[in-house]
């Protein structure tokens, strides 16, 4: 099925030795069951026909330009091919994985912004493996963001949501670790993320007027300030910021109050103040179809919501279901998005 936009969508290789391949060959292969849009992903043709042997599985792989991916999408298993061979087996990362994840993430930005893919959707990385490398991005969301700076010149801030039916949560502060998240959190880095994200709520996910709500740092939202004083003297100013330009945000709100059924019914999105206090509840309600989406780009990237998984690599036992949320949600947000030219 050729996305609403016309164009295939840009899948990563991701870090080969992960399940990213293997979920790549069995979307692939359930392609018209799971009414997957059409992708193409960014690897070495060898190592996906390798893998299919490996996996036992009935997977053509087709080397393509990204103009014939549509076309192909039927017979075979576009691959876009990238001039490394990679030779990582499932569970153990090699020379190979950090190159090959890198450059098939700088081509599918490089095809969305030429206008040769609708959207770039991401297979997981392990980040460690990449910063071994040298790598000095602490993951795709800052890595996108530099690269969509690179080629428009504009400064951005890229916004990390986690979807799903049952709940959205953005992390304001994202890859950091929990000794610097304090230091991090600023009024000014609230206000601008509550900003992107009911923009972008309202351009790509078409809700008219996002409601937005702040969890609180500290428990109970800091119990004015007896608690922690950054509820008091940087959430609460940066919500009232917020509601004085007409965005529907309510907070700081008691974080451990925020996710159960009845509270989750009074938001579309929980903004927090750190990873894990946005990410596990969503882990916990929708890990196998939650998908990660990078707001704030000139581009749509989404990703599933897991990571390399190393423990099941090569069994076959990976669940593609978030991945497939991925490739569906890109075609839907790509379908309306903003062009270059009009983003930010
Ligand atoms: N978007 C990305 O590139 C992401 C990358 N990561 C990276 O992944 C690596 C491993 O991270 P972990 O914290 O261990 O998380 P993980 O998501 O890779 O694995 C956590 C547990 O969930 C299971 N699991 C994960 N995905 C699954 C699937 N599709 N089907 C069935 N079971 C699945 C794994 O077997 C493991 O037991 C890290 O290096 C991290 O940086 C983690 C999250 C997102
Ligand atoms: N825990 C989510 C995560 O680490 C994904 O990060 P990114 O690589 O999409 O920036």
């Amino acid at each position: 099925m050729t996305p609403a936009s016309g164009l295939p969508l840009a899948l990563t290789l991701g870090e080969p030795a992960g399940i990213g391949p293997e979920l790549t060959l069995d979307v692939w292969r359930r392609r018209t069951a799971l009414h997957v849009p059409a992708f193409y992903v960014v690897g070495d043709p060898d190592f996906f026909r390798d893998r299919a042997r490996m996996l036992g599985l009935d997977v053509p792989v087709k080397s393509v330009a990204a103009a014939e991916a549509c076309a192909t999408f039927d017979r075979a298993l576009p691959v876009v091919p990238l001039d490394i061979q990679v030779t990582a087996q499932p569970g153990v990362p090699d020379g190979s994985s950090a190159p090959a994840a890198i450059a098939s993430i700088r081509r599918a930005v490089a095809d969305v912004l030429a206008g040769r893919a609708g959207a770039v959707v991401t297979n997981p990385i392990a980040k460690n493996v990449l910063y071994r490398s040298g790598f000095a991005e602490p993951g795709h969301t800052e890595f996108l963001a530099k690269l969509a700076e690179e080629a428009t010149g504009r400064k951005t801030q890229p916004v990390m949501l986690l979807w799903s039916p049952e709940l959205a949560v953005v992390p304001v502060t994202i890859h950091l670790p929990l000794k610097d998240v304090v230091g991090r959190l600023s009024k000014a880095l609230i206000i601008e993320t509550g900003r992107i994200v009911a923009r972008d709520l309202a351009n790509r996910f078409g809700i008219a007027r996002p409601r937005l709500a702040i969890a609180g740092l500290n428990p109970h939202a800091g119990e004015n300030g007896a608690l922690g004083e950054e509820d008091r003297d940087i959430v609460a100013p940066a919500v009232a910021a917020l509601r004085s330009e007409g965005i529907d945000a309510v907070g700081p709100l008691p974080a451990d109050t925020l996710f159960h059924a009845r509270a989750r019914a009074g938001y579309d999105v929980a903004l927090c103040m750190y990873h894990d206090q946005a990410l596990i509840p969503i882990k916990t309600l929708a890990f196998d179809h939650g998908v990660n989406v990078t707001l704030g780009l000139p581009f749509v990237r989404t990703s599933p919501d897991h990571g390399t998984a190393f423990d099941i690599a090569g069994t076959g036992k990976a669940d593609a279901s978030s991945l497939v949320a991925a490739l569906i949600l890109a075609a839907r947000l790509s379908a309306h998005a903003p062009t270059l030219a009009t983003a930010q």
